[in-house]
């Protein structure tokens, strides 16, 4: 049997005879002492030498780089966007107001927050040939891939696209804040077979969204809760999307590349896609009395539930817990009593297994089907409250930027020489 040997990366690297002593020396310093302060905290077993525990030190408890933008402490279960915490900006603020703070680093006063609502009003409208796109498209494909191929086709049509400023970026941010809801809801409408909606200059976001969407305001609740979901999904730090929008937009490629890029990572259920997936696991269970014994045989199986666990939160995510009062709300208000018990035994059953806590998609996901809002939108929901949380990253990335680039270190077969076809096994 091989002795599993726990080490830090560092030690490890420094006692590996596969490096020369200057580069062994030369990554024991960088892995501890490097510029940008990296300091690795998983631990490893060195043998067998393995894909996966080589890997995983890369992706996990590695701080990739700066931000001023949001700040995760785990620990405490908080979270904050440029010093503002999450609990106080939904008690507080507009979704309006959380864009804003996210694109131009302050919260608004009246006369910005006016300017900045009049300015999205107006930007709106999406070019026509956009709409003509999106009406070709297969009707069949997922929305994210639809939104995808319209924001890609969107940024031809802005003259700014190669300009390279903070400013053009900031001026392109709050449009593509302004226009994603036209994308979103059209594409949806389109492939049902509706006709697109005309956006209304004068509602806020989210009042603007339900409008297109259903033809009317949503009620005081639904605004509410909506609002809430729309601020908690705003910005989380490195997480895979943005930092995938700040990989592209690192080697000074264009803003709408960078946004299309997280677009294709918000996808994934393993991040965005879950709050579809969730809500999609609901519905299969589909009463309290299946819900535990569904879980356990999934879990059984090996298989993933979706909406829990949290690469960054091992002791609970506190949007969850904020956007759970809302699904309590709405719950009442319906007399839908059911969706919560369902949701509390599986909650029950996977702190038990697993020992873990929903995420912010699996309350969302249901906060959304009790709004009625159509399951595959739910994702480009996503999308379109974390535009802002991208746009800010690609930003700061373009002020201080350097090539994004990771080392990867080589686990394959050692040197061999290609043998002519006719001598291969
Ligand atoms: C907005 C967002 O993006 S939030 C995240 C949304 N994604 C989801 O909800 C998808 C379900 N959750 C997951 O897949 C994971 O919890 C992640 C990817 C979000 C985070 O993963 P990490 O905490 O890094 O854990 P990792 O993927 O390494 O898994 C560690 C162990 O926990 C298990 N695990 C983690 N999450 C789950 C889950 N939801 N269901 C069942 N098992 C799980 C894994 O199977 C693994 O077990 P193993 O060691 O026996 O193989
Ligand atoms: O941070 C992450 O890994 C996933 C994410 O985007 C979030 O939780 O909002």
């Amino acid at each position: 049997m091989v002795q599993k040997q726990l080490r830090p990366v560092a030690l490890y690297l420094a006692s590996s005879q596969r490096f020369s002593a200057p580069t062994r020396r030369r990554k024991e310093k960088d892995f501890l002492f490097g510029k940008k302060k990296i300091f690795i905290k998983q631990e490893f077993s060195e043998e067998p030498f393995h894909a996966k525990r080589i890997l995983q030190p890369w992706t996990r408890g590695h701080v990739a780089g700066l931000t001023a933008i949001s700040k995760i402490d785990a620990e405490r279960n908080r979270l904050s966007y440029r010093g503002y915490d999450i609990h106080d900006l939904v008690d507080h603020c507009s979704f309006d107001e959380v864009a804003y703070l996210l694109i131009y680093g302050d919260l608004p006063n009246q006369s910005q927050l006016d300017a900045f609502c009049k300015t999205v009003g107006a930007h709106r409208g999406v070019p026509s040939e956009v709409i003509s796109l999106l009406r070709t498209l297969p009707p069949a494909a997922s929305q994210m891939d639809r939104v995808k191929a319209a924001v890609a086709a969107l940024a031809l049509f802005d003259p700014q696209r190669e300009e390279r400023t903070a400013e053009t970026y900031r001026a392109v941010a709050v449009r593509l804040y302004a226009q994603l809801p036209t994308i979103i809801v059209n594409s949806y409408r389109l492939s049902q077979g509706q006709e697109p909606a005309t956006p209304r200059a004068d509602l806020n976001h989210n009042a603007n969204f339900f409008w297109m969407l259903t033809g009317h305001e949503p009620s005081d609740l639904i605004g509410r809760a909506f609002n809430v979901s729309q601020i908690l999904y705003a910005e989380h730090g490195y997480n895979a999307s943005t930092f995938a929008a700040r990989v592209t937009v690192s080697t000074l490629s264009d803003i709408y590349s960078g946004v299309v890029s997280a677009i294709g990572t918000l996808k994934g259920p393993l991040h965005g896609g879950a709050n579809e997936a969730s809500m999609q696991m609901l519905l299969e269970i589909g009463s309290p009395e299946r819900a535990a014994e569904w879980v356990r045989e999934a879990l059984a199986r090996k298989q993933r539930i979706m909406g829990f666990g949290h690469r960054e939160y091992k002791h609970g995510d506190e949007r969850a817990r904020i956007a759970k009062q809302y699904v309590i709300e709405l719950v009442n208000s319906k007399g839908a009593t059911h969706w919560l018990e369902m949701a509390d035994i599986i909650e029950r059953e996977m702190m038990q297994a697993k020992g873990l806590y929903p995420n912010v998609d699996f309350p969302i996901g249901l906060l959304y089907y009790l709004m009625d809002i159509p399951i595959p939108l739910y994702t480009p929901i996503f999308m379109m409250s974390r535009i802002t949380g991208w746009c800010a990253h690609i930003i700061e990335q373009l002020e201080n930027n350097r090539l994004i680039r990771p080392e990867s270190e080589y686990i394959g077969p050692s040197e061999r020489p290609v043998l002519p076809l006719s001598q291969r096994p």
